[in-house]
This record gives C-alpha cells, sequence and structure tokens, in this order.
C-alpha cells in the first residue's frame, strides 16, 4: 500500500532540522500520504521535477499552498502568474520575463555593483549578524527603489513576505501570529501597486520595474486591471526570499572556509556559490500543486483535486540526484537544482535574485580574508521558507 505519516512538516520539530524527516520521506517511496493534513508528499528530486514541469496533471490555479482554492477562499486576491494556469497565466508571465531578464537588467547590474561596494565599505570590521547587518539590509536598500515604491512604510516588506509565506502552509500558530497586522501591511502593499504611487524612473533614468509593468498594461500586453496585481507579485516574492538567499550564502561560506578560500582566489565561483547555497538551503522548502485529475505517481494514484507537497529541500539533498547532497561544494555544477522551482512558473525573479547575492559577496570576497562564525546561529521558523534569524560572524581583513 502507499506509505503514510503522521509526522507535521509544517510542526516546530521538522521546521528547526528538517533532515531526518527528508531522508524517511525519501526512502519510504516515490510518494508517501500525509496523513495529518490528507495530502501526497514527494521527497525526490525526480517525481518534484517531474510535477513541477507537468502544469497539466499538477495545476497552480487551485493555489500552491495547503488552501484549496476549489473548496476555499484564498486570505488575498490570487496570483496572477503564481496562482493561474495557462492560458491565464501567460501574459502576466510574458511581460515579468521581460521586464526581469539579465539583458534588461544589465544597467541596473552596475548600479547595484557599485552599491555593493559602498554598502560592504560601510560595515564594522569585526563582529556583526550576517542577517540583521548584511542579509536584510542590503536587498532592502536597493529593491524597493528598483521596484519604483515610495521611500515611507518599507519596514512592512518583510511583515508582509513573512505572513504570506506562512500562509501556504496549515493555520498554525506561525499564520496566527501574522493575523493581528496582516490587513493594514496588506493595505500599505497594495496601494504601493497603483499607477500614481510608482516612480518611473530610478538612479537618473533607469526605468523602475513598476513602472514598465504599468507601461505593459498601456500597451495592452496585459490589462490595467492586472497591473497592480502583477506589481504585488514582485514585493511578495521578490523581498524575503533575496533576504534568505543571501543569507544561505553568507551561511554557506562561513561554516565551509575552504570554500571561501576557493571564491578568494578565483572571484567567478562567487556566482556560483549563490545557486549551490540555494540548492543545499532552499530558501523555498515546500509548495504545493493540485491533482488536475487522478494521476499516477510511482506506483499509486493520487485522486483528483487532492493537493501534492513537493518538497524542494529534500530533492536538493537527494542522493540520487547529487553526490554528497549536504556539502556546499563550489566545484559541483548545481544546475538542475529545484530551488527557484521547473517549468513554466520557475522563478522569473531569479536573475534579480542572482545579481542582488553575487553584488555583495563579490564585495564582501574581495575586502575580507576570512568570514568566520562567532557564535551560535538560531533559525528563523515559517510554514514555507528556511531561514535564519541570527548568524553572528567576524569579517577579518
Ligand atoms: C533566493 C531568491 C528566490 C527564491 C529561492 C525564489 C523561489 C521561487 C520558486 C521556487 C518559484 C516557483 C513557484 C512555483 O513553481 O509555484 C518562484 C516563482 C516566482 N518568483 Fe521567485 N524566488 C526568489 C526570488 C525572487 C525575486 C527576487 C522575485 C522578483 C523580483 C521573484 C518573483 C517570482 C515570481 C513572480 C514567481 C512566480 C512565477 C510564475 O508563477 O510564473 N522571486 N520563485
Ligand atoms: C516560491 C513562491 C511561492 C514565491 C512567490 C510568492 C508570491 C508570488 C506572487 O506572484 O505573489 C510569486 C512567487
Amino acid at each position: 500500500g502507499l506509505p503514510e505519516t503522521d509526522a507535521d512538516p509544517f510542526g516546530s520539530e521538522i521546521l528547526e532540522d528538517p533532515g531526518e524527516f527528508h531522508a524517511a520521506l525519501r526512502d519510504a517511496g516515490p510518494l508517501v500520504h500525509l496523513k495529518r493534513y490528507d495530502v501526497y508528499a514527494m521527497g525526490r528530486y525526480e517525481e518534484v521535477h517531474a510535477a513541477l514541469t507537468d502544469w497539466q496533471s499538477f495545476q497552480s490555479g487551485a493555489g500552491v499552498g495547503l488552501s484549496n482554492f476549489r473548496f476555499e477562499k484564498p486570505w488575498r486576491p490570487p496570483s496572477l502568474l503564481l496562482e493561474t494556469d495557462p492560458p491565464v497565466h501567460d501574459a502576466p508571465r510574458a511581460v515579468l520575463s521581460s521586464i526581469l531578464n539579465p539583458r534588461a537588467l544589465r544597467r541596473l547590474r552596475e548600479h547595484w555593483f557599485a552599491d555593493a561596494e559602498d554598502f560592504v565599505e560601510s560595515l564594522p570590521d569585526g563582529e556583526l549578524d550576517a542577517i540583521t547587518d548584511i542579509a536584510q539590509r542590503f536587498p532592502l536598500r536597493i529593491f524597493p527603489d528598483a521596484v519604483g515604491i515610495g521611500a515611507d512604510g518599507r519596514e512592512n516588506l518583510l511583515p508582509y513576505g513573512d505572513h504570506l509565506f506562512n500562509a501556504f502552509g496549515p493555520s498554525n500558530e506561525l499564520v496566527q501570529k501574522g493575523l493581528p497586522r496582516i490587513g493594514e501591511v496588506s493595505a500599505w502593499v497594495n496601494e504601493q501597486c497603483a499607477r500614481e504611487s510608482l516612480a518611473a524612473t530610478v538612479y537618473g533614468g533607469e526605468p523602475t520595474f513598476g513602472g514598465q509593468i504599468w507601461a505593459a498594461a498601456d500597451r495592452g500586453d496585459i490589462t490595467v486591471e492586472q497591473a497592480p496585481t502583477i506589481v504585488r507579485s514582485l514585493l511578495s516574492a521578490g523581498v524575503d526570499t533575496t533576504v534568505l538567499g543571501i543569507g544561505a550564502v553568507l551561511a554557506s561560506f562561513a561554516t565551509h572556509p575552504d570554500q571561501w578560500e576557493m571564491s578568494r582566489r578565483n572571484p567567478s565561483l562567487a556566482r556560483s556559490a549563490f545557486d549551490e547555497a540555494v540548492r543545499l538551503e532552499s530558501p523555498v522548502q515546500t509548495f504545493f500543486r493540485t491533482a488536475t485529475h487522478p494521476v499516477m505517481v510511482g506506483d499509486h494514484l493520487v485522486p483528483d483535486g487532492k493537493k501534492i507537497l513537493m518538497y524542494l529541500g529534500s530533492a536538493n539533498r537527494d542522493p540520487r540526484r547529487w553526490r554528497n547532497p549536504d556539502t556546499f561544494d563550489l566545484t559541483r555544477d548545481p544546475s538542475g537544482h529545484v530551488g527557484f522551482g521547473m517549468g513554466i512558473h520557475q522563478c522569473v525573479g531569479q536573475h534579480v535574485a542572482r545579481l542582488e547575492a553575487e553584488a555583495v559577496v563579490a564585495a564582501l570576497v574581495r575586502r575580507f580574508r576570512r568570514l568566520d562564525v562567532v557564535g551560535v546561529p538560531r533559525r528563523h521558523h515559517n510554514n514555507t521558507l528556511r531561514a535564519w534569524e541570527h548568524f553572528p560572524i567576524a569579517l577579518v581583513r
């Protein structure tokens, strides 16, 4: 019969240290029934990759969290990219792809690399917190300006993202703790997406992401009604994730000094370091699809309408796909990892994330001989995200 477990992937024990559960899930088989939520979990790379690339059988339109939009009202109007299937998905995706691709970002790259130098130069020597002093500050210093939002209220961005990612999981205490403020935080986010809230240019002439989305609406590439929700996608997906991505690459370097040494000798490794850290840590640990018909996974049938949990964090450490999966190894080719998803919904902002991480890592690796762990790191719990609350380090010139 179908292997099953009563484990809770959203409980604090597994959120704190998921490694053993990942291994148990993978070893139990290609599909495991999570009795607690009546959902079907995939822990192996092969099945996760197959589901991500088969949007017809594994849809996003019923939501990519535990909540099934066929039966439940979403807590916020659905995303026009994340929570839609083709054909609705097509035009919004094409618009963001055209705005966020590497070529479109080439001048932003120059500004961000220059700003990273100033930012890193301003860091205090000696002990600091890789998370609060670097990972949380650099993205907030450059990304909101690039979107074109105003200066006031930006402290709402991280709480919004934290609640959004908790809300993909069950309604546990992590979700409960965000409820008191999410109404006012969401109102602020929605207000930033209005045409009149968004600056058209930044850095003395570069078009902003928000301005370009509204220009696409004026051209008819998307509708004027869709434009605010597509701007909301950037504010939803573009902040917390990059904070975690930068945190992951700094934590990985701090715990693997030999890899830091290697990057100092060969700075071009800073680029693959980010993807290797996203593979190893998988800042986005889990999310779901919904079966659009009874679909076979391995030898078992997932009934129509059931939620499938795709365990990215487990797939990215599957020994069936990766040699020494639990090591941070810059000589490895991390391509094919599912930390940014795969297929038609694969992260459309991944190039922005890479630029942000590469800019700050390149500036650090040029300046500091060592990046030492100087205290006990502490995890931040979230139903979907794998994050550090604190990571004390020392930067040694
Ligand atoms: C380390 C940083 C990031 C990680 C780990 C990450 C992860 C992901 C993943 C796993 C997906 C696929 C979701 C699915 O298949 O249902 C995704 C989609 C998406 N990401 Fe990212 N992301 C990151 C940064 C960003 C940034 C910086 C932006 C915006 C500038 C962004 C915008 C989006 C959007 C709009 C989608 C939906 C794409 C679609 O459904 O077609 N992400 N991201
Ligand atoms: C890993 C994904 C769930 C991140 C994400 C969140 C939100 C959106 C949106 O479009 O609002 C898109 C992507």
